[in-house]
């Protein structure tokens, strides 16, 4: 899959090329900048119409005791590491999506990576949940070499349309049933949980085909 470099991935490379813009300057900012608002036009759908915002639930509960062919979405960083937060729990209860998420960060560049999303089939052979593991790479690096929080934000919508892509794509041949996430990026990644809503919340569906609600799970 990540052979084959998707739009996203070449308007990165693209944009790693370029003299910094406004928006890159804004993303060397640090956390203090968070405090401004951030929040640029709605994402647009590729028709650029009217089409339908992605609707973000709330739910307290556990994320993991989600219905068979339920998808679980996680912020990942592109070094292949499921190390610590909510991650250590998805390497310790899906060991097998744990090696194809590490080798498919082998394969590209965190540059090619960010942004985008790598949607997992459920793989696991002893008595498996039959998850789907939805990775987004919303920062190239974890621990202090993370990306700064603007820059986690900034990589989130696309790499949420990226996933929610790939799950209409699954959907032509397999049973898809809900779509949870934790409150992606609010941990180690330091980005406040209502700036990552406030930005998934301006995703527009592209096509009937995608997803149109995501539940976010907490445990509070
Ligand atoms: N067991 C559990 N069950 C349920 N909810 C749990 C939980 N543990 C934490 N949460 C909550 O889940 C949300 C996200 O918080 P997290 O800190 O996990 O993730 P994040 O998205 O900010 O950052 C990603 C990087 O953290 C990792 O660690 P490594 O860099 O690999 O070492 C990755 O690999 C990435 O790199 C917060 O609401 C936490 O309260």
């Amino acid at each position: 899959m990540a052979s084959k470099r998707t739009a996203l991935q070449l308007e990165n490379e693209v944009d790693s090329g370029q003299p910094p813009t406004k928006s890159t300057k804004l993303v060397e900012n640090d956390t203090a900048s968070l405090n401004r608002d951030t929040r640029t036009q709605p994402d647009q759908g590729s028709d650029g119409g009217e089409s339908q915002l992605l609707q973000i639930e709330e739910q307290v509960g556990d994320i993991f005791d989600a219905p068979e062919n339920s998808v679980l979405i996680h912020a990942c960083n592109c070094e292949g590491s499921w190390g610590a937060g909510i991650a250590a729990a998805f390497r310790k209860q899906y060991p097998k999506a744990f090696q194809k998420y590490k080798a498919h960060c082998k394969e590209s560049s965190a540059t090619q990576l960010r942004g985008t999303a790598y949607l997992i089939e459920p793989c696991e052979e002893n008595d498996p949940p039959k998850h789907f593991i939805g990775c987004l790479f919303t920062s190239g690096g974890r621990g202090k070499t993370k990306d700064k929080p603007n820059a986690i934000l900034e990589r989130t919508a696309p790499a949420m349309r990226d996933l929610l892509r790939q799950i209409a794509d699954v959907k032509g041949d397999r049973d898809v049933a809900e779509i949870r996430t934790c409150q992606i990026n609010s941990g180690l990644f330091k980005v406040p949980w209502d700036k990552t809503k406030t930005a998934l919340e301006e995703i527009r569906l592209e096509s009937k085909g995608w997803p149109s609600t995501v539940i976010v799970y907490s445990r509070d």
